[in-house]
This record gives structure tokens, sequence and C-alpha cells, in this order.
């Protein structure tokens, strides 16, 4: 059991011996965690090791056929992933998934949507109720705008966006949901070092400003052993190592992994 896990603070998220497969081909094999409350936990591996198949199965969209899978101390296998995203679930892609022609306004305020309590009947007939929500969204969303230093993009179309300010505007959208936890897919994927190394102080803001727990997907071991508190390292569905990524990142299993047994 993880030591979080023996604590008097739960954890935000356990995973605990899950196994998916495709077609008799495992994805994942006896997969565990847990993430504790603000902190940063990376999954790593080399390309096809299971790493985002690990998200889509704590975000609802794979349900595995072993293991269990509690978010906030609710079992969450099995729930839509609209229904885990409005517990409090918040992911970005390796692609950036937003409305290209919206601006970076616009795109922040749809991160906040599911925060309504209102509909589109109940906007007209309650005027006060509607404008204090909306009020109340613009401010937050103006705060993220803020934390993310978009103010020079606010009105921009987000297709007229450099690929690493996109990037952030997605940050941003998953952050207007107000989080209780953020999985970040690939953040960095095809950025330049400038825009890496903005990204990099972005996570750990959110984890040391906002105490947003975060759980992070790449395969480049560089960017996660500087940022990630704790690592697991995947390899071919199947966990090799957990630890600081002090402890794992000399594993003679982690390195046999990354290096395919190279000296
Ligand atoms: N929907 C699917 N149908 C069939 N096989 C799948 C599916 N999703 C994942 N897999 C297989 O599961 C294994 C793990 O894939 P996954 O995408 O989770 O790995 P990954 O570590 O995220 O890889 P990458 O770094 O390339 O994104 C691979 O062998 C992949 O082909």
């Amino acid at each position: 059991m993880a030591a979080e896990a023996r604590g008097a603070v739960p954890p935000v998220l356990t995973v605990e011996d899950v196994g998916l497969s495709f077609a008799g081909v495992k994805a994942i094999d006896g997969v565990s965690f847990a993430v504790a409350p603000a902190e940063l936990f990376a999954v790593i591996g080399p390309n096809g090791a299971g790493k985002t198949s690990v998200f889509n199965v704590i975000s609802g969209v794979y349900r595995p056929q072993r293991g269990a899978v509690t978010f906030l101390g609710e079992d969450v296998l099995g729930r839509a992933p609209h229904r885990i995203a409005a517990m409090g679930l918040a992911r970005t892609f390796q692609n950036v998934e937003l409305f290209h022609n919206l601006t970076v306004l616009d795109n922040l305020m749809l991160g906040r949507h599911h925060h309504f309590g209102y509909g589109p009947l109940s906007a007209l007939l309650w005027l006060g109720r509607a404008r204090r929500e909306e009020l109340a969204a613009r401010a937050r969303v103006e705060d993220i705008i803020d934390f993310l230093e978009l103010a020079a993009w606010r009105r921009h179309p987000v297709r007229l966006l450099p690929y690493g300010v996109q990037k952030r505007v997605e940050l941003g959208r998953a952050l207007a949901m107000e989080p209780r936890l953020l999985m970040l897919d690939e953040p960095v994927a095809g950025m330049n070092l400038e825009e890496t190394e903005d990204m990099a102080r972005y996570i750990l803001d959110i984890r040391d400003e906002l105490g947003i727990p975060v759980v992070l997907v790449d395969h480049d071991m560089g960017l996660v052993m500087d940022l990630a508190d704790r690592v697991l390292v995947l390899d071919f569905g199947r966990p090799v190592a957990l630890g600081t990524p002090a402890e794992v990142q000399h594993d003679p299993k982690v390195v046999e992994a990354y290096l395919g047994g190279a000296p």
C-alpha cells in the first residue's frame, strides 16, 4: 500500500490492479497506484507502454476487464466520462482539442459550462441567477487568464495562436472546470524548448499555488524527472518501477525499458 494511502489524508485517486485487453492484447496488466492531494504524479514509458490507456480507464473512456478505480473515495468504473468529469476530473489531450474559431476567452468560458446551474429557459425566466453565475464564471476565467499569462491573446481566435499558447489555452480550459484532479496527456509534445520550459513552470504552479493534484503522462524522461513527486514507469502495459524520480531513474529495469537493453 502506498504511503499516502496509510496516512490520515486519503488519496485523491486510487488505481488498483487494473487490467485492460483489446482482443486478447494486454494494453494494461496489473497497474496500481495512488495519488495524494497536491501530488504531481507521472506515468511514463516508451511508445505503446499503456500510458494513454491508463488515462482512458481513469476518465471512463475504457472499461477495464479487471481492477478498481476510485476518485475522491467513489468507485468510478462504469461511469460515463462526462459524469467523472463533473465529479472534478479534468484532462487535456495529446492533440490540441479546442474550438479553433472561438477566442481564448470563449474557450475558457466553455470550460465553466458544467458549473452553470441553469439552462436556456431558466436563463430567460431567472435572469438574476443566470447573470450572477455568468459574472462569477467570468471572474474565475479572468483569474486563469492572469495565472497562465494569456491576457495578450484574450480576444484572439485560438487558430491564430502559436502552438505553445494553444496548449496553454487547453490547460486553462481544464482549470476553468475547477478540477479536483488534473490529468495531462503529453503536455509538452511538439513544443520547442522555450514553450516546454514555460509549460513546466505552469504545471509546477498548478500544484504549488493552486494545490491541484496532477497526473501527467509522458514518454520524455527528462521533463518528468524534473517535475514529478513520484513516477510510475510502464513497459508493455506492466509496471516496471514506482517511486521518486531519484529512485526510479537508475533502476536497471527502467534503463532496460528505455534503452531496450543497450549498455
Ligand atoms: N482502442 C484500442 N484498440 C486496440 N488496441 C489498443 C487501443 N488502445 C490502445 N491499444 C493498444 O494498447 C497498447 C497501449 O497503447 P497506449 O496508447 O495506451 O500506449 P501509450 O503508452 O499511450 O503509447 P504512446 O506513447 O505511443 O501514446 C498498444 O499496444 C496499443 O496498440
